[in-house]
């Protein structure tokens, strides 16, 4: 295994929840563990992003972000890597075929919330993601019908898999997606900054 890369045994499911995480706030946890409990996966690995393609601004230092990702969350299954660091990857589509190449035979799901599945269309390559792994999204306030009725949503609808069959998303072969209803948790990162409750100057 490459050095600074999680350890997992082929067979298991890992959720990939990639995000600038600037700050890591209580909602990326919570939708990890629900991720974990109705995805049913093995792992989650918080991928924590040098930089998100679409956003202009960059985000603040990585070893910064890393370190409060850990405070956060404390779980045995869950990883906080900066793998696409270690990569040198930047767009989701490339990240995703490198982990395949790595970890023959390991289950991803690439996590998101619905927010990120509205805008979905916009990543790059996004159909070489949908067509690569299964991808699992979760409720988030706002969000729900604009995800439903996303360009990504629309063109894939018939590969979404039912809400009530979230535990086969990891066994499926791809494209396949699922939507599933979590208790909304109103947090996000941007309010945190906006609330001077971050204050770290960008990198
Ligand atoms: N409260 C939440 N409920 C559901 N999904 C969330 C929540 N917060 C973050 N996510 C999801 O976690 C992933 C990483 O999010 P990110 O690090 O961008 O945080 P954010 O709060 O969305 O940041 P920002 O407000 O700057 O956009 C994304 O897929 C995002 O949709
Ligand atoms: O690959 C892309 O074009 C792309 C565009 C937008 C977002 N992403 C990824 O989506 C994840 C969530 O991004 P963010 O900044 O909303 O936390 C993170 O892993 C980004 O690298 C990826």
């Amino acid at each position: 295994m490459f050095q600074g890369f999680p350890y997992v045994r082929p067979g298991q499911s890992v959720g990939l929840l990639g995000g600038s995480f600037d700050p890591p706030h209580a909602g990326h946890a919570h939708i990890t563990r629900e991720a974990l409990k109705r995805f049913g996966l093995d792992r989650v690995w918080w991928m924590v992003s040098p930089g998100n393609p679409l956003k202009a601004r960059g985000p603040a230092p990585m070893a910064l972000r890393i370190a409060a990702a850990r405070k956060v969350i404390d779980d045995p299954r869950v990883a906080v890597t900066d793998i696409e660091t270690r990569l040198g990857t930047r767009a989701t589509a490339d990240t995703v075929a490198r982990l395949g190449a790595i970890y023959p035979g390991v289950r991803f799901v690439w996590l998101m919330g619905a927010d990120n599945l509205a805008q979905f269309h916009l990543w790059r390559d996004w159909r070489s993601i949908m067509n690569r792994i299964p991808i699992g999204v979760l409720a988030r306030p706002g969000d729900r019908i604009s995800a439903r009725m996303s360009p990504a949503a629309r063109i894939y609808r018939q590969y979404r898999i039912s809400g009530r069959d979230s535990q086969s998303l990891a066994h499926a072969v791809a494209p396949a997606w699922c939507f599933v209803n979590v208790p909304l948790v109103g947090l996000s990162s941007s309010a945190i900054r906006a609330q001077g409750r971050w204050s770290v100057s960008a990198s």
